[in-house]
């Protein structure tokens, strides 16, 4: 994700000054996340309300922008209206698809088949792989058989529809005038195999692409992406490349320092002087790391620096919990940022929503949360519309999560079909989480708390981290062996990835990084495994 101010500026322009209605313009982001910051932000700049103008995520762009209304012309109608199972689900028709077919359920089969549907690998790539080709088939029948979708297949359905049917092509040219996706180097193939059809080929005018990606921040390549991609793009003839070399946020010693990661020497020149990195070394391991980084925090504070100006990337989701309890101990707010299955544009925008009527978050008002809604789901009817912003005035606090979160569902469900296919993709995930726990999210409170991030201390990981920005980074666990994993210390790809995302993780800093480590790591049982610093740190000649 990106800080969206550079990207919303873009967009807002272009589609002001040259993309003519009913053209309009999709804009494709990584994360739901970032979607969401971009599409919030987006209104402060625009109004722009033409239901060609797409802000989300490569799922839901293949979903919402191809499959729901393509499908069916494209001799598909069973996906047209296939439902779309969530990760669990997908997982658990899985797991009984195997035993079914008498397959061991092992954890590196799923593995295996989910990188490779990713990468879109050839019937040669499938073939080594022994029983995965039988599992996958048996598993992909079992989708068609019940009219079901999984993650992967919405990708891989939507290429194939708009590699199949020039017609569709043709209308989504016309459709999305032009396309910008951010974070290029961490796509699958999929999405950039259905940007080059509507960008790059031959055919009667092409979509206008602008993309964004930097390959020393490619950090998702295990799940099948592949920052070649990105590179491969560039080259083409028919592609500008634009070489960013100006660092807008890190001190100049941050940005100088954090190059010497990578050994092509690329100059990166720093915008803002100053800048600097300090490495600890602490007794206790992660624990008093953690305790250490809430010592420093308090210091901050204590100093007049806002805690949300302040960032804990951490390593894994367990350790940002862990660091953020320590905080928490020192009297410190944190906010933890971790996924939520059910996340998605219209939960996002509903958390949002709930803070802002709630008086706990400073909002753009009703009126551009309608807006912004109306862009999430397209073709929203003005009598729909209104009866919304009756529903958000009806906010108040204590009222029940799962009651709001079902009087939206049942408004939109009965808006046609745009808006029931919205609620029931994206909306219906977050009313079965209710449902099924009822101790959690209780009360709007609690939703709109997943979205109050002002005043506290942004408890992340490395790779969460991306897009974001702080005065103040702090990153444990920068022991060899931690960082970089131990198991990706042999394999040359995974290893590139672990520096790329400790890089990430060093550019999140306006003026400072402190990277602390111990010495020593401790196993389940408490024994001390001695171990040299992170080797990133000693390439970047700071230790
Ligand atoms: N031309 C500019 N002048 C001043 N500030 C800028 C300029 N371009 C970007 N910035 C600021 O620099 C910061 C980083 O910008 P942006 O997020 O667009 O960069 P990025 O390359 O996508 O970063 P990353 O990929 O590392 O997250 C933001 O705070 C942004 O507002």
């Amino acid at each position: 994700m990106t800080p969206p101010d550079v990207r919303r500026a873009r967009l807002a322009r272009d589609l002001s000054d040259r993309i003519a209605p009913p053209s309009g313009a999709a804009c494709i982001t990584l994360t739901t996340a970032a979607a969401a910051e971009l599409s919030s932000r987006f209104g402060q700049l625009s109004g722009d309300q033409r239901s060609n103008l797409f802000l989300g995520t490569v799922h839901g762009f293949a979903l919402n922008r191809i499959l729901r209304p393509y499908a069916a012309l494209a001799g598909l109608p069973e996906v047209q209206d296939a439902r779309v199972l969530r990760r669990r689900e997908a997982e658990a028709l899985w797991a009984q698809t195997l035993r079914q077919e008498g397959i061991p359920d092992d954890p590196l089969l799923l593995n295996t088949v989910r990188k490779l549907r990713s990468e879109f690998a050839s019937d040669e790539q499938w073939s080594l792989t022994g029983s995965a080709v039988q599992a996958r088939d048996a598993y992909l029948q079992v989708l068609r058989d019940n009219r079901l979708l999984d993650f992967a297949s919405i990708i891989e359905q939507a290429v194939t529809i708009v590699e199949t049917h020039a017609d569709v092509r043709l209308a989504l040219r016309a459709a999305f005038d032009r396309i910008y996706v951010d974070e290029y180097q961490d796509l699958a193939p999929g999405l950039d195999r259905i940007v080059r059809d509507l960008c790059l080929s031959a055919e009667a005018d092409p979509s206008t692409l602008f993309a964004v990606g930097d390959t020393d921040q490619a950090i998702y390549g295990w799940t099948g992406t592949d920052s070649r991609l990105l590179t491969d793009l560039a080259s083409q003839p028919e592609v500008t490349e634009i070489t960013l070399q100006t660092n807008y946020r890190c001190g100049a010693v941050i940005a100088e320092i954090s190059r010497r990661l990578f050994p092509d020497g690329r100059p990166m020149i720093a915008a803002r002087a100053g800048g600097s990195i300090e490495v600890l070394k602490v007794e206790g391991s992660v624990d008093g790391q953690a305790r250490r980084i809430a010592e420093e925090v308090a210091l901050l504070v204590e100093s007049n620096v806002s805690p949300d100006a302040i960032g804990l990337l951490c390593r894994t989701n367990e350790l940002a919990r862990a660091a953020a309890e320590a905080l928490g101990d020192r009297g410190l707010d944190t906010w933890v940022r971790e996924d939520a299955e059910w996340e998605s544009m219209i939960t996002n925008w509903l958390e949002r929503a709930c803070g802002t009527l709630l008086g706990l978050a400073r909002g753009d008002g009703i009126g551009a949360l309608v807006d912004e809604l109306a862009r999430i789901v397209p073709n929203l009817d003005v009598e729909i519309r209104g009866q919304i912003v009756g529903l958000l005035l009806s906010i108040e606090s204590g009222m029940s999560a799962r009651q709001l979160t079902s009087d939206l569902f049942n408004l939109l469900v009965s808006a046609g079909t745009d808006a029931a296919t919205v609620a029931t993709d994206e909306l219906a995930p977050l009313l079965d989480h209710l449902a099924s726990n009822p101790q959690v999210l209780r009360s709007v409170d609690e939703l709109a708390a997943r979205q109050l991030r002002d005043g506290r201390v942004y408890v992340t990981t490395l790779s969460a981290g991306k897009g974001l920005e702080f005065d103040y980074v702090f990153i444990p666990d920068c022991d060899d062996g931690r960082i970089p994993f131990y198991r990706s210390i042999n394999n040359r790809r995974e290893l590139e990835e672990e520096r790329n995302k400790f890089y990430v993780g060093l550019t999140r800093a306006r003026f400072k990084v402190t990277l602390l480590w111990s010495g020593y790591t401790t196993d389940r049982r408490d024994r001390r495994h001695p171990c040299p610093v992170s080797r990133f740190i000693t390439q970047l000649r700071l230790a």
